[in-house]
């Protein structure tokens, strides 16, 4: 991660603010109510996760109360580790042996900084299971990024990111980031999916791509940085790459998960 980005804790949701502002309320008979869902704004996938005590408490509005907030949605199968990525991100702490699957959908508030610049992220986290997949369509429409991840140790959950990609494309604004994320890159022994596997269906849709490790934390924060990295610079009209060119995210993923420590498989 570049040494001008920063994270906090901060969130940005006013009190009476409706979570589901942000996009559609979940359908009756998910399980996930309104009133639930404005109680617990984060992923339900763990009984003993905590939102920030400012959200429980309320936060006065910011004074970049009016910037804009970036929708950025986990997607992939169930079990991969999109609620584990997601409370690696905003925690720092990995919980292992407590899978429960997520029902319905959940969001989670961060505000990152990118070279002094808050970046405000909405992050959701999607029940994998099929049964909850026409809910979740809902939520692409007014996506600003989406992250699909698939697990490295199960080889369905990567044949099945081609048809993500293509709800994805059907779904989704045309010009919405993708970034594909081989995540559990923690399990080398168990490993199913090569690491060149998961460059070259990446580059074949042209979407950005990484190894991550929720366990470990091995590039969780530079995806979500990237992913607000390149937001920002859409916002601005910024000009950043190495000539004053446009910022490029799969570049910029690329050169930084290099310059990183590799994953531990060896691949
Ligand atoms: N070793 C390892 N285990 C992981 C990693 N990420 C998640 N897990 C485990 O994988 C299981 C599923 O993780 P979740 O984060 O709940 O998966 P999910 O994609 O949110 O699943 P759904 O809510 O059903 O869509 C849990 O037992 C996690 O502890 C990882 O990076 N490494």
């Amino acid at each position: 991660m570049a040494t001008d980005d920063s994270m906090s804790d901060d969130v940005f949701e006013s009190p009476g603010e409706a979570p589901g502002s942000a996009g559609p309320a979940p359908a009756p008979g998910l399980g996930v109510s309104q009133e639930q869902m404005h109680k617990t704004p984060s992923p339900t996938g763990y009984p003993d996760y905590q939102p920030p005590a400012q959200l429980l408490a309320g936060l006065p509005p910011s004074a970049d109360a009016d910037a804009p907030v970036h929708k950025t949605i986990l997607l992939g199968d169930s079990g991969v580790g999109k609620t584990s990525l997601l409370v690696q991100f905003d925690t720092g702490r990995f919980q292992s042996g407590n899978f429960s699957a997520t029902v319905g959908i959940g969001f989670t508030n961060k505000v990152v900084s990118v070279d002094n610049t808050r970046v405000k992220l909405q992050i959701w986290d999607t029940a994998g299971q099929e049964r909850f997949r026409s809910v979740t369509h809902a939520y692409y429409r007014d996506a600003h990024a989406l992250l699909l991840l698939y697990d490295v140790t199960n080889k369905l959950s990567f044949d099945n990111t081609r048809a993500w990609l293509g709800e994805i494309r059907e779904y989704a604004q045309d010009d919405v980031v993708i970034m594909l994320l081989g995540n559990k890159a923690d399990c080398g022994g168990e490993r199913v999916v090569r690491k060149e596997d998961g460059e070259r269906l990446a580059r074949e849709y042209n979407v950005a791509f990484m190894e991550t490790s929720a366990k470990t934390g091995l590039n969780v924060e530079l995806a979500f940085m990237a992913v607000a990295r390149e937001l920002k610079c859409r916002q601005t009209g910024e000009r950043s790459g190495p000539d004053g060119d446009r910022f490029n995210v799969q570049e910029y993923v690329r050169e930084q998960a290099q310059r990183g420590s590799c994953p531990p498989c060896g691949t």
